[in-house]
């Protein structure tokens, strides 16, 4: 099994074990589920940087990033620093996240939040709901076409945006569809960790315009930005390169400057 099939194998064991003791109809009581969502597809059209910056504390290919900040001040950082979005990983095992850092940065900032999670379940897509995310990951590379279109449709009725993620041609040609938002190329390769914005590059002509574009991981320089619009790319997903400086909301601002010079 390689690692993708292992954190998928104990995915759906959480999802029934989590099933069994809180039910929909407490997600559904939550404050945030009637909450209006913000459009992160839309501020990433219209913006001129498009960073979306990811809350990660560790990761399978880098094991410990930073463990050292609060959700919180990294949210606020991020925010203030000009970020579209913030990508939460919310898995426990595999990326040290948690529901509860989702929520955490609901309540510290007001733009759109993503809930960077391996979803195979729509319970998981009520989850994010409840817990004040503006938007879905779906990742192609472990769903069929036909889960794809149940899960991104039913994300869409809680008013939920869809970010489909891809790494090659075969995974975008299978996955596209109305119902989803953003489509988001994977410079790394989830099965064998290797990085390369050549994926996003390969890719990049293949994306209907429909779809919002963005580019994710492996992003550490203004000029990987700069090489990748050309392609199109309206939304650059960026976690590591700020996570593992002593202050993520700092690095983020100075990056962000430094785009819009
Ligand atoms: O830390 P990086 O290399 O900037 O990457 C961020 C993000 O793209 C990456 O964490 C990611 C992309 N797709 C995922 C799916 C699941 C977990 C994590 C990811």
């Amino acid at each position: 099994m390689n690692i993708l099939d292992k954190i998928i194998f104990d995915k759906k064991r959480e999802v029934v074990l989590k099933k069994s003791i809180i039910p929909v109809s407490q997600l559904e009581s939550s404050v945030f589920f009637g909450r209006e969502t913000i459009s992160l597809s839309q501020k990433l059209k219209t913006s001129s940087t498009g960073i979306i910056a990811e809350h990660k504390r560790r990761s399978p290919s880098k094991s410990i990033i930073n463990q050292n900040f609060t959700v919180e001040e990294v949210a606020k950082g991020y925010e203030s620093a000009g970020a579209c979005g913030i990508s939460v990983l919310t898995d426990g095992k595999y990326f040290g996240g948690s529901l509860d850092d989702l929520l955490l940065a609901r309540a510290s900032v007001n733009i759109p939040l993503l809930r960077k999670e391996f979803i195979v379940d729509e319970y998981q897509i009520l989850e994010a709901k409840a817990f004040g995310a503006d938007l879905i990951l779906l990742i192609a590379a472990v769903l069929t076409r036909e889960e794809i279109k149940l899960l991104s449709e039913f994300a869409k009725k809680l008013g939920l945006e869809v970010l489909l993620e891809v790494h090659n041609q075969e995974e975008l040609e299978k996955s596209i569809m109305p119902t989803l938002d953003m489509i988001g190329v994977n410079n790394r390769n989830l099965k064998t960790f290797e990085v390369s914005l050549d994926f996003s590059k390969q890719l990049a002509s293949q994306i209907p315009d429909d779809f919002v574009k963005v580019s994710e991981s492996g992003i550490s320089s203004i000029e990987a930005i700069q090489e990748l619009k050309p392609y199109g790319y309206k939304g650059f997903l960026i976690g590591e390169n700020f996570m593992k400086t002593d202050n993520a909301g700092q690095a983020a601002t100075e990056f962000i400057k430094n785009l819009s010079l």
